[in-house]
């Protein structure tokens, strides 16, 4: 008996010059409708579907190949006698390969102003059935879902090398394919509905690329996007210069364009180990800058440079003065682009930062599970704040709280941020106690701290933060408040003269 292939394609790249070549090999040709017509047209002698199953393609396609005559085909068991009688008694013929590639869902999802109704005719069902039913059986059938491994398949055909190994890492190759395909839809299914942790939670990522190493070079790995995603993301930004990213410049990247989305006015953030060493914003770019430099001109040697406004030469002609990794930012000027560009170490990453939209989630490991947790993207505006102290803060003194208060968000905790003018001056992150990081910011701020502002991602469990930051000047803090010892706190900014405003709002960041 004629070996028999079933062949239905949404994307029919390399079908016909496929479908050749199996004929070519003996093999008898089954396809569904527009398949069937592209083939024809190639030359190729195949059989329609229907003429199997002895049932019209219906309901506008939703029902083709979703039929005993195929699935029996396909999930029959050759070595199993009881399946052989049962398929003869059916006048089942067996299927011994399955080329299958699915309806565009994802590509329908993505396209502007698609219905609701298109969406939904996108998914697929009879193919996904195909795969699985031979991808189960791939022991007996090869089963092929994406057509850059139609040429590997002939080969392995001509060579008669399709090994049980072979069919299998096909049919894994299946079930992943179909699990991503589901976990869109599932996605979509998401969207439409009110409910926020559902009880499994599926997400599926596309590999973008294999990474050269990991956070250190002995550990593997490999960088991937989300399938859908509409907005500019670090993953679609367009790299103008410069050798790949790490695995660590994308997390500093990321970290980076986080802080940068706080922002409106022209800001330009630097970023060590996800971690901000400087914030600074100004009425331009170059001016933004040049705090941001200032702020921390030590710890920004190595880092990444995330911008919201085109970067143009008087910005440029700062940041090639110095070594950076990547300089992000929505585009570069010709001139500014031909300096850094003769920098040969320096990533330049195109993306439009104000086309961003952050995943509303966001999800970390654990040994054994996830945990999953909105996006931190509180804000507090200045009539929100609560003053708590004798002393009011001025004008300029309220500006630099909110500065600092959206800085102070994104520095992992225990974390203090001092801010002057417009400009991070003093940042205390990652310390198991909160002295401990406000030390290092008051440290780092040195004279600066006269006049500046300091905030706490976290409230103060005792005075002695605000004692310290009193004794190098400071004159205003921004913390949450809602500590048992609170009034201890006040009583020592009261003492001082600082002004001290209560946001009701905590920013811890692990
Ligand atoms: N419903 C069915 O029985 C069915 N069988 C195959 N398909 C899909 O129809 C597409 C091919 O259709 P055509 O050959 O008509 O262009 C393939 O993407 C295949 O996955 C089906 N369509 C969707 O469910």
């Amino acid at each position: 008996m004629k070996k028999r292939a079933l062949i239905s394609v949404s994307d029919k790249t390399g079908v016909a010059e496929f479908a050749k070549g199996l004929e070519a090999k003996g093999f008898e040709i089954l396809s569904t409708g527009g398949t069937i017509r592209l083939l024809k047209e190639a030359g190729v002698q195949a059989i329609p579907v229907e003429e199997v199953t002895n049932f019209p393609e219906m309901l506008d396609g939703r029902v083709k190949t979703l039929h005993p005559m195929i699935h029996g085909g396909l999930l029959g068991k050759r070595d199993n006698e009881s399946h052989r009688t049962q398929m003869e008694e059916h006048d089942i013929a067996p299927i011994d390969l399955v080329a299958v590639n699915l309806y565009p869902f994802k590509e329908t999802v993505q396209k502007p102003g698609v219905s609701h109704d298109e969406i939904i005719e996108n998914i697929d069902i009879g193919g996904p059935s195909m795969l699985r039913s031979a991808a189960k059986n791939f022991v007996d059938v090869l089963v092929v879902a994406d057509p850059s491994d139609y040429p590997s398949v002939l080969a392995a055909l001509e060579k008669e090398e399709d090994t049980y190994a072979f069919r299998q890492q096909l049919a894994a190759k299946v079930f992943r394919h179909t699990a991503h395909y589901d976990a869109m839809i599932a996605a979509y299914f998401q969207t439409q509905t009110e409910e926020v942790f559902p009880e499994t939670y599926t997400v599926t990522y596309e590999k973008v690329q294999d990474l050269r190493y990991g956070e250190n070079p002995h550990q593997q790995a490999a960088f991937y996007k989300s399938p859908i995603q509409n907005t500019a993301t670090l993953a679609t930004a367009n790299q103008l210069h410069g050798k790949e990213l790490s695995y660590n410049n994308i997390q500093d990247t990321n970290a980076a364009l986080e802080i940068l989305r706080d922002y409106k006015e022209p800001a330009a953030v630097a970023v060590k180990h996800m971690n901000p060493c400087g914030i600074g914003i100004g009425a331009t770019l170059a001016e933004a800058f040049g705090r941001t430099y200032e702020a921390d001109p030590v710890s920004i040697f190595g880092g990444i440079v995330a911008c919201n406004r085109p970067v143009d030469i008087k910005t440029a002609e700062q940041l090639s003065s110095i070594f950076l990794e990547i300089v992000v930012a929505p585009s570069f000027d010709e001139d500014a682009l031909a300096l850094l560009t003769k920098k040969k170490n320096i990533r330049l990453l195109e993306l439009d930062v104000s086309n961003q939209q952050a995943d509303q989630k966001r999800m970390t490991t654990v040994d054994g599970g996830a945990l999953i947790q909105d996006l931190d993207v509180k804000e507090v505006t200045a009539d929100e704040l609560e003053v708590v102290t004798e002393k009011q803060p001025t004008e300029a003194e309220i500006a630099d709280l909110l500065f600092a208060w959206k800085a102070v968000k994104h520095v992992k905790s225990n974390a203090i941020v001092l801010a002057k003018d417009a400009q991070t001056i003093g940042v205390g992150a990652g310390q198991m106690n909160r002295i401990g990081a406000a030390e290092i910011a008051i440290k780092q701020a040195g004279d600066k701290a006269k006049g500046a502002v300091l905030a706490s991602d976290a409230f103060f469990p005792m005075p002695d933060t605000v004692e310290a930051a009193a004794k190098a000047g400071v004159t205003a803090i921004i913390q949450p408040g809602g500590s048992k010892r609170d009034q201890d706190s006040i009583d020592v900014c009261n003492q001082y003269g600082i002004a001290m405003v209560n946001t009701s709002v905590r920013h811890f960041k692990h």
